[in-house]
């Protein structure tokens, strides 16, 4: 088999980091070099925590397409260099997987065309662990039952975007099934703003940040007499490194947006 060539855009973050070990520990993975926003010039196994990978450190994105000619990029950077990466390995027929939140609607329409016009697959997932899609798909069959939802997400303090990818998504799927409603009382105010947390679609979603947590959800509905609670908990990154492999495997094999891991999980 031959093995799949891989930049990482955000290689020394929290994620990234996990996914460089992610290529170190998977044979038929290649890490060819990593894109950053400095350390031009230096390799990768130069900084600490990298020893062995002796790849080189690009802050160029086409000197590092041209250069290493990769199959796959990996992007976890943030939003605004998430989206200009993404955009930019298409233009090169290199693969995005991209796990940076906070695309907007308009950048996601962008890049599923860029992927038509250039016939290649990219792959955006808001979350890779496995049971925060379960997590999404149980609340979304929840949702055709339930009119009475609220989304509550819970991350370290050093995430930029609210309200998290994972909640987004969650609601746009039960926002797919679920009979419209707005949540709570039609009279309701708000004494201090905010204090319903966002509206999407007439569903609420509470967004807290605290230092300690690492990624948690939980989808609450409420009937009379009854509530159900769907809940998953990321105590590490390495909890998402099985999604990141499966979406490096599977995006060779799309020439399409696949906005969700939920759409390439068996
Ligand atoms: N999809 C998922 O399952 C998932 C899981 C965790 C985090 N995330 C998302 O991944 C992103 C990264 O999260 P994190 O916790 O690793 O953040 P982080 O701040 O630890 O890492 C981001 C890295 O990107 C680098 N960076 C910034 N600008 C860059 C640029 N122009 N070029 C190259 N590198 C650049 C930074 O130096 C940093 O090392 C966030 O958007 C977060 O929401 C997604
Ligand atoms: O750490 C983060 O940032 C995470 N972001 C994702 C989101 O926005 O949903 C999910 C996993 C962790």
């Amino acid at each position: 088999m031959n093995k799949i060539k891989i930049v990482i855009a955000g290689a020394r973050g929290r994620m990234g980091k996990e996914a460089v070990y992610l290529t170190g520990r998977t044979e038929h993975f290649d890490l060819v070099g990593v894109l950053d926003h400095k350390h031009e010039g230096k390799k990768l196994s130069d900084l600490d925590g990298f020893t062995g990978y002796d790849v080189p450190i690009y802050t160029d994105i086409e000197k590092c397409f041209q250069t290493e000619k990769p199959d796959v990029l990996i992007d976890l950077t943030t939003p605004e260099f998430g989206y200009y990466h993404a955009k930019t390995a298409l233009s090169y027929g290199v693969r995005p997987v991209v796990g940076t939140t906070g695309f907007t609607k308009e950048n996601l329409q962008e890049l599923e065309d860029l992927c038509e016009e250039m016939n290649r697959g990219c792959i955006i997932a808001p979350n890779f662990a496995l049971g925060a899609v379960l997590m999404m798909k149980f609340s979304q069959i929840a949702a055709k039952y339930y009119q009475d939802v609220e989304i509550m997400e819970m991350h370290h303090d050093q995430k930029l975007d609210a309200p998290s990818g994972t909640a987004i998504k969650t609601a746009e799927l039960m926002a797919e099934v679920r009979q419209a409603k707005n949540q709570g009382h039609p009279d309701e105010k708000e004494t201090i703003p905010g204090a319903r947390g966002a509206d999407f679609d007439g569903m609420r979603i509470h967004s807290t940040r605290l230092p300690g947590l690492i990624a948690h959800q939980q989808v609450l509905f409420g009937a009379e007499g009854e509530s159900l609670t769907i809940r998953h908990d990321s105590y590490n990154r390495v909890s998402f490194m099985s999604g990141v492999k499966l979406a490096v495997e599977e995006v060779l094999k799309v020439n399409v947006l696949v906005y969700g891991l939920e759409n390439i999980m068996e």
